[in-house]
């Protein structure tokens, strides 16, 4: 507003300073916010310099504003009470009612005003300890009201416990001329043009500053997905550590890979319809395309009566449920097959580390944190003596690798490793531990009777892809992280992404 640049402008040069913008806001009849615009403008140009003036007050909230002509509850419930005999609670509480009857009787009885009496046969009764009182609750907010300080307990009381008071804050400005002041703005150049190279114009012109954090304008092309971007982070980080990829395109696994071969019993909740979306169509993979006949015949007996130092699940375990298809819920079935894999191949046992990262789905009800389709980062090492140790190390590799170098394990239950640790990991822009994944030892149950050798262990973890990358890139609802507003939130929440990096 060129008007009220030129009227601060003009008050400025004549009274040097102004000592409150708050009120040269007032004098001009414009609100203070309007003028804070004008301010940050001339700022900018040297033209004014600006001090904050820091200001605090209470106000009264919507409630508190009935009770300064009403009195406040106490005092109102206090004055339902008649002298004498009292009053019986339900007529009390018709007489103030709602909550206001509520917090005035709680207030009225701890100020010892009144007391129950329960001495009668009937209904106890609400009678008063003092004949009169004062209404200091009332007296406190009128004063808010007009502006006078109010001690400080009290002051939080009201504000905390009471809500009858809420702090208000905002800032004014002391002002004072600027290195750059004038009555008028020139305006600034922003181009050299040649005329002003000719005519030698230059020499006596201002030009506008860089603004070299300027955002700029969001370019036309396309840029890679944040997931996208996360997966080849982790990828990377797996070869650096020599993993090795495992084939995963295959969301359609048979409830053998995914549960049986982990020895997750066939009566476990998470086999359940509601959690796994079963096929109708092809509805089941027979076992005798790709599983060796004495494979199953191990997995059967170890669930039934166990083997390996295992007791088993003691129960009757169906073919059929086996073969029932479904979408896999985990990668962790990925593994399953990769390790029955190397545990059968000809010659010698080798070591390997094997990584994969897909889409795994739930039969889950979506939410900010939760979708019924996401992917799943997976490791794992095949070796000789594993140990626990040996999964923290490399936990701990693995996540520092990321940036998250804070690490801390907590027991936990899986049906296919033992023990088990979910992983947390400390993020100091939260400044709270969060989980980040789940881990553990592949249980003799799974391994033996794929035929790997006694000696040989399997440390393996799991975890979200979009977890990290929420946290990555500042998207708190991970619903964010697909379909069209995908590149919203990254713009909007990570102004990095317009360079398309
Ligand atoms: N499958 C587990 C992750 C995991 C993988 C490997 C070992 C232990 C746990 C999950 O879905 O949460």
């Amino acid at each position: 507003m060129a008007d009220l640049e030129s009227s601060l402008l003009q008050a400025l040069n004549v009274q040097e300073v102004i000592a409150d913008s708050g009120e040269l806001a007032k004098n001009l009849g414009v609100e203070h916010i309007v003028l804070v615009g004008t301010i940050r403008s001339l700022q900018a140009s040297e033209m004014v310099l600006a001090e904050d003036i820091d200001h605090f007050r209470y106000v009264l909230t919507e409630e508190a504003q009935g009770y300064l002509t009403a009195g406040s509850p106490e005092a109102q419930v206090f004055n339902s009470v008649p002298a004498g005999e009292g009053i019986a609670m339900t007529d009390l509480k018709a007489k103030v009612p709602g909550e206001a009857g509520d917090v005035g009787f709680k207030q009225a009885m701890q100020q010892r005003w009144l007391a129950l009496d329960k001495s009668g046969s009937g209904e106890p009764r609400v009678v008063r300890k003092v004949d009169s009182i004062e209404d200091r609750t009332q007296q406190l907010l009128a004063d808010v009201a007009s502006g006078r300080e109010i001690p400080k307990t009290e002051a939080d009381n009201l504000a905390k416990k009471r809500k009858l008071i809420r702090p208000e804050q905002w800032k004014t400005y002391k002002l004072t001329k600027g290195p750059k002041f004038a009555l008028e703005r020139k305006k600034p150049a922003t181009d050299l043009t040649f005329e002003m190279l000719a005519k030698n114009a230059w020499r006596n012109l201002e030009f506008k500053e860089y603004n070299f954090n300027a955002l700029g304008a969001p370019p036309a092309g396309g840029q890679l997905h944040p997931l996208l971007k996360v997966r080849s982070q982790f990828r990377k980080i797996f070869t650096q550590m020599g993993f090795e990829e495992m084939p995963t395109n295959q969301y359609v696994e048979s409830s053998f890979w995914n549960f049986d071969a982990l020895f997750q019993p066939q009566q476990h909740p998470a086999r359940d319809a509601h959690d796994t979306f079963f096929l109708n169509k092809p509805a089941t993979t027979p076992s005798a395309r790709g599983v060796d006949p004495d494979y199953l015949q191990r997995v059967k007996s170890v669930h039934e009566v166990g083997g390996y130092g295992s007791a088993g699940y003691g129960y009757s375990w169906k073919l059929a449920e086996s073969e029932k298809n479904l979408l896999r819920t985990h990668t962790t079935a990925v593994s399953s097959r990769m390790l029955h894999r190397l545990a059968n191949q000809p010659g010698e046992f080798k070591p390997a580390k094997y990584f994969s990262i897909d889409r795994v789905f739930r039969n889950e009800q979506v939410d900010r944190t939760h979708l019924a389709e996401f992917h799943q980062v997976e490791g794992l090492v095949c070796d000789r003596g594993l140990t626990l140790g040996d999964l923290i190390g490399v936990l701990n590799q693995f996540f520092s690798r990321l940036g998250l170098k804070k690490l801390r394990f907590k027991p936990a239950f899986n049906p296919y490793t033992e023990p088990s640790m979910e992983i947390f990991s400390y993020s100091e822009q939260l400044g709270k531990w969060m989980e980040v994944g789940n881990s553990g030892m592949f249980r003799p149950e799974m391994l033996r009777p794929m035929g790997l050798p006694e000696d040989v262990n399997v440390i393996a973890w799991g975890l979200s892809l979009e977890r990290p990358t929420m946290i990555l890139y500042g998207i708190d609802n991970i619903r964010d992280l697909f379909g069209h507003k995908v590149s919203l939130a990254m713009v909007k929440k990570n102004p990095i992404c317009r360079l398309g990096l």
